[in-house]
């Protein structure tokens, strides 16, 4: 639902403005703090869907309500080490980096189709910071197992996004799950709707990595996908799966570094409506993952 449209229903209280969009929830101030409270006990309906209203902590004296119950933030810890963090990145973060993301996958050195131990991977993908090679399975510094052009560099806002995330998760379950990742590498997937991603382990960061249990992070943009992991080889264990949607976080770690883990299919036509623009060039689903290389 768009901001706007939000702010002019709140406006029937009085003067309001949005004071930020953060992941997934709106926060708007009323300029007169007494209708706060007439505005919770009110039954809020925009545009066909309800609004709940939620107070946030008072700060130096100001008061305004934290609204967007559509896309709460959850927290599911779906095993030891396994975290999957649903609406944590909001519409506007979303769209800001499909469109940087697609961009960057334009250049020469973007997205090229790879091959797996001499199969065509049914996906897309490109790297930045170290590049990863599906041929000798590690980090090099140029594409080398295909047209050898130097790897994209990491942007530095997209470092500060990794940081973000981990940063955000551990204020709040108030500890800290994962020991911290320095992101040094970013792979991006693009899958269309036939794309798909055998169970594998990422196993080709350092050993030093993969034993601190340094985790994996992931973030989806675009079309919903089911996940497939499982801790041990895919016979003897139990494989458990979950939809990963649009701006949903998923991150291993710890005792789950070594994840067998997994896309088994992409649901077709489930981009966000107002993410849909912004992927016209490449529509489907984007998969970053962060990782500590070293
Ligand atoms: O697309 C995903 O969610 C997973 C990607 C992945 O496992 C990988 O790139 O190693
Ligand atoms: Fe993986």
């Amino acid at each position: 639902m768009p901001s706007e449209s939000v702010l002019q229903h709140m406006e029937q209280f009085g003067p309001a403005t949005v004071v930020k969009r953060c992941r997934g929830y709106l926060y708007v101030k009323f300029a007169d703090p007494h209708v706060v409270p007439h505005v919770r006990a009110t039954r809020h309906v925009v545009e066909g869907a309800a609004l709940t209203v939620e107070p946030v902590r008072a700060k130096k004296k100001e008061w305004y309500c934290q609204i967007d119950p559509q896309f709460p933030v959850r927290v599911r810890r779906l095993g030891n080490g396994i975290v999957h963090i649903q609406n944590m990145i909001s519409m506007e973060m979303q769209k800001r980096l499909a469109r940087r993301v697609l961009l960057l996958g334009e250049s020469p050195a973007g997205f090229y189709r790879p091959s797996f131990e001499g199969r065509q991977m049914h996906l897309s993908t490109f790297c930045l910071g170290h590049h990863w090679d599906t041929v000798s399975h590690t980090y090099t510094a140029v594409r080398s197992d295909s047209d050898g052009l130097p790897v994209l560099a990491l942007p530095e806002d997209l470092m500060d996004l990794a940081a973000g995330i981990q940063h955000d998760l551990n204020q709040k379950r108030q500890e800290k799950m994962f020991p911290e990742m320095l992101p040094e590498a970013c792979i991006v997937n693009h899958y269309t709707a036939e794309g798909s991603l055998g169970l594998h382990q990422d196993l080709d960061e350092s050993s030093s990595s993969l034993d601190k249990g340094i985790p994996v992070i992931s973030l989806s943009l675009g079309c919903s996908a089911r996940f497939l992991f499982t801790m041990g080889p895919s016979e003897t264990s139990e494989t458990q799966s979950c939809v990963l949607k649009s701006g949903d976080i998923f991150i291993f770690g710890g005792p789950a570094r070594r994840l067998h883990h997994g896309i088994a299919k992409v649901f077709p036509r489930t981009t966000p409506k107002s993410l849909q623009a912004d992927m016209e060039g490449r529509p489907g689903r984007l998969n970053l993952t962060f990782r500590q290389v070293m």
